[in-house]
């Protein structure tokens, strides 16, 4: 059983709730709910899943704080942990949150001595996620009233965040997203390319390696010139549904220029990469736009290794692209390859000294 005195007086609500809208990264604040909450009940071990429109788990965020002695005076530590594994969830959790899903409430199970509590994260009329904790007693009315009260300024300031950093046409991570995330997206493919999990053991199930691809659509500019903006716009909404359906829903998809986006995938070694890349570039060439008729893009495709800086994977890859589109488009190249054959010259710099 995790408790310990609540932080709950309305000084350190306030000082929490400014510290969590100072922040301007979209993760960080969902990080920012937990080491908030967490103080505030007097709970040492709390919960984030953020689920799609098909309640799947899209992200997982577990916060544990410890006290510990440090030369003879107490502080805290604390640790986010980010987890997206589905079957790390528990069944018993999994059921509590189709409770919440549908009674659209808190709602919590008995487990052991301790009761698992959990409350709904609305957004837009619907379940976006789910807060959990577990303790030995019931949410007394006032810890229920600063839970909402928290969950509704969360919601309401990650909404604002997120569409800052959203493609108004495509609805997509924006180019700005990446670029103000990909060191925090760096240490996550680090960690967990290498680090066991919670409790020390080497993770299951979890990728060989990531990769990032530069997609463009090809010869866009005719589109525009032929058949006019709107059908322009029309097409990029249409390639943009289309690379999502070929790509699982634990890969990333931003819009990264005009028409050009950036993919970051898992797969467990080249082949795999290059197999679901090819997908995305068959899925666009095989569907009939409509009054348009074919349109294809091209890719180029580097490791996103998190030993090299995420400009130079970005660089790699986007050098790959335009090889691509020198060979005659429609195509998809990887850096690598290049490389070996001599069409590209490696960079001399670019990587991370880690020692
Ligand atoms: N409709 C529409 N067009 C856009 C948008 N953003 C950029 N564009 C257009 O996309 C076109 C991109 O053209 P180019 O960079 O020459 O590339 P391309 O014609 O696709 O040629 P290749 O990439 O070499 O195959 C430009 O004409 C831009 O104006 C947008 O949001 N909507």
């Amino acid at each position: 059983m995790t408790t310990q005195r609540s932080d709950s007086g309305l000084p350190s609500i306030l000082k929490k709730l400014g510290e969590m809208t100072a922040i301007r990264d979209t993760s960080m604040v969902e990080q920012s709910l937990l080491r908030t909450l967490g103080p505030l009940l007097g709970i040492l071990e709390t919960g984030f899943y953020r689920v799609n429109d098909n309640n799947h788990i899209i992200r997982a965020l577990y916060h544990a704080r410890k006290v510990v002695e440090d030369h003879g005076s107490k502080r805290v530590v604390d640790n986010v942990e980010e987890v997206t594994n589905e079957r790390q969830v528990s069944p018993e959790l999994r059921n509590l949150f189709d409770s919440v899903r549908l009674l659209r409430k808190s709602c919590c199970r008995k487990l052991g001595m301790d009761l698992l509590i959990c409350y709904p994260i609305f957004g837009e009329n619907q379940v976006l996620g789910y807060f959990v904790f577990q303790r030995d007693r019931e949410v007394t009315p006032v810890e229920d009233a600063i839970v909402q009260g928290v969950l509704e300024v969360f919601t309401n300031y990650f909404a604002l965040l997120d569409s800052s950093q959203r493609d108004q046409l495509t609805g997509l991570l924006n180019r700005y997203s990446l670029e103000a995330n990909l060191d925090r997206l760096w240490n996550l493919l680090s960690a967990k390319l290498h680090t066991g999990d919670k409790n020390g053991n080497a993770r299951v199930n979890c990728p060989e390696s990531y990769w990032l691809c530069v997609l463009d659509v090809d010869h866009f500019k005719k589109i525009n010139d032929s058949f006019g903006h709107m059908i322009g716009d029309e097409v990029l909404i249409m390639v943009t549904r289309l690379l999502q359906s070929a790509l699982r829903q634990s890969d990333l998809l931003y819009r990264y220029g005009g028409e050009e986006f950036v993919a970051i995938i898992a797969a467990n070694d080249f082949d795999s990469a290059k197999e679901a890349f090819e997908r995305t570039r068959a899925s666009i060439e095989a569907f009939h736009f409509p009054q348009v008729g074919r349109v294809t893009i091209s890719g180029g495709f580097s490791n996103a290794d998190p030993n090299v800086l995420p400009q130079e994977v970005i660089h790699r890859a986007d050098s790959a692209l335009y090889a691509a589109k020198d060979a005659g488009r429609n195509r998809i190249f990887d850096y690598d390859s290049l490389i070996k054959q001599g069409i590209l010259k490696a960079a001399a710099t670019g990587t991370i000294d880690l020692f």
